[in-house]
């Protein structure tokens, strides 16, 4: 009470008002300013639920990953604040799950809904504690201790792109498998956790949903990413009063969270060349998200009790200086080399077979099995067709034009002209003796008109 309002206009931006109290306000930040007012594009308040924050946090940024854009969501709060609570959700009810379960679910119902595409589904699972990477997904382990799990490092190829190597991808095919593999990781990020190591409060925690897609025949695959993050606690080493093995862990955050905030400077000024990510290895990680290619949302958590005022005032200025960077995002598409090779190979061969044709020159090599194969197939096919209307494509090659004409020839000959009428014969040709008793058969397809001997030019009945 007393402490903060909040001004949530849906027309506009909503605005925070954090109030010092006057026997806080000495030797505070700034001991002449009495409230400190932020606005953000949204402001959940104390009742929020947690669907109403998915619906307005992370449903905008899963559609966007699922049209082909990477996205981030990451929790940024002083320990304590709801970060873990945000975006993972609270083990007493099904109705508190955050944003990952519930993104899952919503990714995988869409997908279900899509039959216009092929999508494959990979997670993983990082924490960074200090300094070092761990995968949190690795399904062999049993470890007791966090350091137990595999080690994860950064790698920079010459382009620049990050590669984290010894982090494991793991398919999901539906929403349940990716939920076991939530599940995986949230239990070993909790059997990894020490009285000494409280894991969820000192580490970072990246989940990253994987989506590629590809429409049937096409060569075009759209691979987008949604990271969620969950960073560590903010708060100062000063307020936390520790020291030995805590005071190394408080550095490193602070050190990270720094370097994260120095990166977020570098880049709401514009005329800086120069972004220092590869200081630590969470900017390296999301260094796409932070003014890359990505649709990137910070959600700030506070827990606004007089003792937290300043890290609350600290907090949402972090969130202003992150809400002035600008990211770009693009369209992430590339071509599958295979289906391309597949597709080039035809394109050279339907040029060849032009020009071929074209030039008068024709190919004297005899049509290999799996070509005859090919015509067999499609003969068939053709012959069968009771449409009148359908065609025979086999492209501008001679050989296989010839080899056609010769196909169709011995198939008309091997129909018996007793066998006229009989069900089979019937399905594609009439067969029909020339008036003038010649005995010339005329096969001609059904519904073509009447036809004259060549010998006597009698007619023939249909
Ligand atoms: N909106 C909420 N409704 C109910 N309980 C909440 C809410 N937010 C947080 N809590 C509870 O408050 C406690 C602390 O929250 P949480 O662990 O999410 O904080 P945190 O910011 O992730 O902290 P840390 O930095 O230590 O990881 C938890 O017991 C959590 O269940």
């Amino acid at each position: 009470d007393n402490i903060y309002s909040v001004d949530d206009d849906e027309k506009s931006l909503s605005s925070l008002e954090i109030i010092v109290p006057r026997d806080l306000a000495d030797g505070f930040v700034n001991n002449k300013r009495e409230s400190y007012k932020f606005k953000f594009q949204k402001i959940f308040d104390q009742e929020a639920k947690q669907d109403v924050v998915f619906d307005s946090i992370a449903k905008p940024v899963a559609e966007c990953v699922l049209a082909g854009y990477n996205g981030t969501i990451f929790a940024y709060g002083q320990t304590g604040s709801g970060k873990t609570f945000t975006i993972t959700g609270g083990a007493e009810r099904y109705s508190d799950r955050g944003i990952i379960p519930r993104t899952l679910s919503y990714i995988f119902d869409q997908l279900q809904k899509d039959s216009s595409k092929v999508y494959t589904t990979h997670v993983s699972y990082l924490e960074i504690y200090n300094e070092c990477g761990y995968d949190l997904l690795d399904p062999r382990h049993e470890a007791s201790r966090l350091e137990d799990l595999p080690k994860v490092t950064i790698m920079e190829d010459p382009d620049q792109n990050i590669h984290l190597k010894n982090l494991s991808l793991q398919q999901a095919a539906n929403e349940e498998e990716a939920l076991n593999l939530l599940f995986l990781g949230d239990t070993n990020r909790m059997i990894a956790e020490t009285p000494m190591n409280q894991a969820s409060t000192r580490s970072h925690c990246i989940f990253t949903i994987h989506i590629s897609s590809k429409e049937p025949g096409s060569a075009t695959i759209q691979r987008s990413k949604l990271h969620l993050v969950d960073l560590a606690g903010s708060e100062r080493v000063a307020k936390t009063g520790v020291g030995g093995h805590l005071l190394t862990e408080a550095k490193y955050i602070n050190l990270s969270l720094h370097y994260l905030e120095q990166v977020i400077i570098a880049l709401a000024e514009k005329k800086r060349s120069h972004i220092p990510y590869r200081n630590s290895m969470m900017t390296s990680v999301l260094r796409d998200s932070l003014g890359g290619n990505c649709m990137t949302t910070m959600i700030a958590t506070l827990s606004i009790d007089k003792r937290n005022i300043d890290e609350s005032i600290a907090t949402c200025r972090f969130a202003q200086r992150v809400a002035l960077i600008k990211n770009e995002a693009v369209l992430n598409e590339e071509i599958d080399p295979r289906l391309m090779i597949v597709q080039l190979k035809k394109e050279i061969q339907e040029l060849k077979d032009e020009l071929a044709l074209v030039t008068g020159k024709q190919r004297t090599s005899e049509l290999s099995q799996e070509e005859l194969l090919q015509l067999d197939e499609l003969l068939e096919t053709f012959l069968e067709d009771n449409d009148p209307d359908s065609t025979l494509d086999v492209g501008a090659d001679m050989r296989k034009i010839k080899y056609c004409f010769i196909h169709v020839k011995v198939f008309l000959l091997n129909i018996d002209g007793s066998a006229a009428g009989t069900e089979n014969n019937l399905k594609t040709f009439t067969v029909e003796k020339c008036q003038k008793k010649c005995n010339t058969v005329e096969r001609h397809c059904k519904g073509v008109k009447q036809l004259n001997c060549e010998e006597h030019g009698g007619l023939i009945d249909k």
